[in-house]
């Protein structure tokens, strides 16, 4: 009876590939049957997320075996729907549906439900696979979510590829090394020989991600750096693509994300803080929900996101929002007779360069040539002691002179801005940098150790212990992570509560997600870690990629800030 399913799946399967095998080649064709069987195996889409051991023995104590088996795999896939946020300050629900169901028309994108895996019609001919291309990981996770395959993501090509040929794709995932790490085990450049001369192929089982033809020839593939190398024609999930369509009316944005903005509930006329705001999915879901009226200041620590801040918020139409580049982990600016303030100064292009990618960019070192009266009110905030440095002062005039610099649009700069006095926030939204363990398609989490999730909630509790001070009292303080991760969750939420006793917890409204984990953590080498206690669980909102509203993996917490003293 098994046999029976086993052999009515492979011939299932075997429709799939465009075999010209014949009834008269009977002997041959049952031989090429248990060889497609093999190969459809092969070809169908079905990862394994690999884990570092300890840290999926921590996922495992934490939500149980069959729960974490569950959340892995559903982190190798896109969710099966796309999210879209409508700028209700330009346009209405009614007019976006209207548009897209048009779209959908002329695309005949009947299949948006279902968006996958879908079985693709692989140019396999009998005991011959297809010519092949094996594409990078973080390449493969882009085109998972409809982006093409361009030259630098291309590993390794099978021989005699031309301009022009179909080819199937997959992906070069880490495996398990000899000495006990990960190794991709394809150097760029390789020709892949195909089936069982070829040393990587058994490797690719479940990797094949879809099938596209090549706008070059394989030598110009390895010898060029740049454009796109394969234009993909079928993908195992197929997303609508939004790029460039109603650009300003509508914002993609993860279901999770537009929550978080709704459960920080901002108010019209108030002034928010948004702690880690770049590229400004959720700042500008704020401003939204105020009518863009009030203040909305967002940071960042790098220059080139604070950017992409300006861009979004120009892109929208929402003025109610100032960016600017400021190291969170230094967001208070104390209030302590007339040295300190709270001032702006600019960065330009260049000087970003370097300190883009820097952990901590140190603004409290700047010359203060102005001191001004610490006397602010709230609504003055950030406005008044505005300060600049000599050399700042210099770089300004020169610019006046010169016009903007070589590789520098008038568009490159950003304010900086050293801080915000205690209490001078309605509203302060931390959503925090995390080890993003909830963000799909997934396709290797073995670089992410114990002790580097450990570092992520270290981090994560410096910066909400500035966040906690800038909220007034009677405030509110959302903090949010994109990860599956307890340790930068609950446990985060277990140090608030316990250091900061004028805190509590929230009802959220919406609420789409699941309870929060109740209990501790105890690991063999003694790490003690504390979660949730009862009664708290419902008052986060935890999203499970493997639920039902197939989500990213994503956390909510949200505090209302008591008396103080
Ligand atoms: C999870 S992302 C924020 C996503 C954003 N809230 C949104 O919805 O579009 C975290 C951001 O924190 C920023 N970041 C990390 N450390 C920071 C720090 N010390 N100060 C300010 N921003 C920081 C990173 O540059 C990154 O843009």
């Amino acid at each position: 009876m098994k046999g029976v399913r086993v052999l009515l799946r492979a011939i299932n399967r075997s429709r799939n590939f465009s075999s010209r095998t014949t009834p008269s080649q009977s002997q041959s064709q049952s031989q090429s049957q248990i060889l497609l069987m093999d190969s459809s195996e092969r070809y169908c889409y079905n990862p394994t997320l690999r884990w570092n051991p300890q840290v999926e023995e921590y996922f495992t104590n934490a939500y149980g075996a069959e729960v974490f088996s569950r959340i892995s795999k559903a982190l190798t896939r896109p969710s099966c729907y796309s999210c879209i946020r409508v700028n209700t300050l330009n346009t209405t629900t009614e007019a976006v549906i209207e548009k897209i169901l048009e779209i959908q028309c002329e695309k005949r994108l009947q299949d948006t439900v279902k968006n996958g895996p879908h079985d693709i019609q692989y140019d396999y001919q009998q005991d011959r696979p297809p010519k092949e291309i094996i594409v990078s990981r973080k390449c493969a996770e882009a085109v998972l979510r409809g982006a093409q395959v361009y030259v630098p993501g291309i590993l390794a090509c099978s021989a005699h590829v031309e301009k022009g040929d179909v080819v199937a794709v997959s992906v070069g995932v880490e495996q398990p090394s000899r000495d006990n790490g990960w190794a991709i085990g394809i150097t760029r450049g390789i020709v892949l020989q195909g089936l069982k001369t070829d040393p990587q192929y058994l490797e690719r089982d479940g990797l094949y991600i879809g099938q596209g033809i090549t706008t070059m020839s394989r030598a110009g593939i390895f010898r060029g750096l740049s454009g796109l190398g394969v234009d993909m024609t079928d993908r195992v999930f197929r997303l609508t693509s939004f790029n460039d369509v109603m650009k300003g009316d509508i914002f993609l944005q993860n279901l999770p994300s537009i929550i978080t903005a709704h459960v920080l509930d901002p108010q019209q006329g108030e002034r928010i803080l948004d702690m880690c705001a770049a590229p400004g999915g959720k700042t500008t879901a704020i401003a939204s929900l105020m009518k863009d009226k009030g203040e909305v200041i967002a940071v960042d620590r790098s220059h080139n996101k604070v950017l992409e801040i300006h861009n979004l918020a120009a892109e929208l139409g929402l003025t109610s929002i100032k960016a600017y580049k400021l190291d969170a982990l230094k967001a208070v600016c104390e209030n302590n007779l007339m040295t300190q303030s709270c001032g702006q100064s600019q960065t330009s292009q260049s000087e970003a360069t370097e300190e883009a990618e820097s952990m901590s960019c140190d603004t409290k070192d700047l010359p203060i040539l102005e001191k001004v009266n610490n006397n602010i009110t709230k609504d003055e905030g950030m406005k008044v002691g505005c300060y600049k440095s000599k050399a700042e002062e210099r770089k300004e005039r020169r610019r006046m002179k010169n016009g903007p610099g070589r590789n520098q649009s008038t568009g490159g700069r950003v304010d900086k801005c050293e801080g915000f006095l205690p209490n001078s926030f309605d509203r302060v939204l931390l959503d925090a940098p995390c080890s993003a363990l909830g963000l799909r398609p997934r396709l290797f989490a073995g670089e992410d150790t114990v002790e580097s999730l450990r570092r992520h909630g270290k981090y994560q509790k410096r910066l909400f212990d500035q966040a906690v001070q800038l909220v007034r009292a009677g405030g509110v303080l959302v903090y949010s992570t994109c990860t599956i991760n307890p340790g930068e969750n609950e446990a985060l939420v277990r140090y608030a509560l316990d250091t900061y006793k004028f805190l509590s917890l929230a009802q959220q409204d919406p609420r789409i997600g699941g309870p929060g984990l109740v209990g501790h953590c105890e690991l063999s080498n003694g790490y003690f870690e504390e979660w949730l206690r009862a009664g708290e669980e419902d008052l986060v909102q935890r999203f499970d990629p493997s639920g039902p509203h197939d989500t990213i993996g994503f956390f909510i917490a949200k505090f209302t800030v008591g008396p103080k003293d």
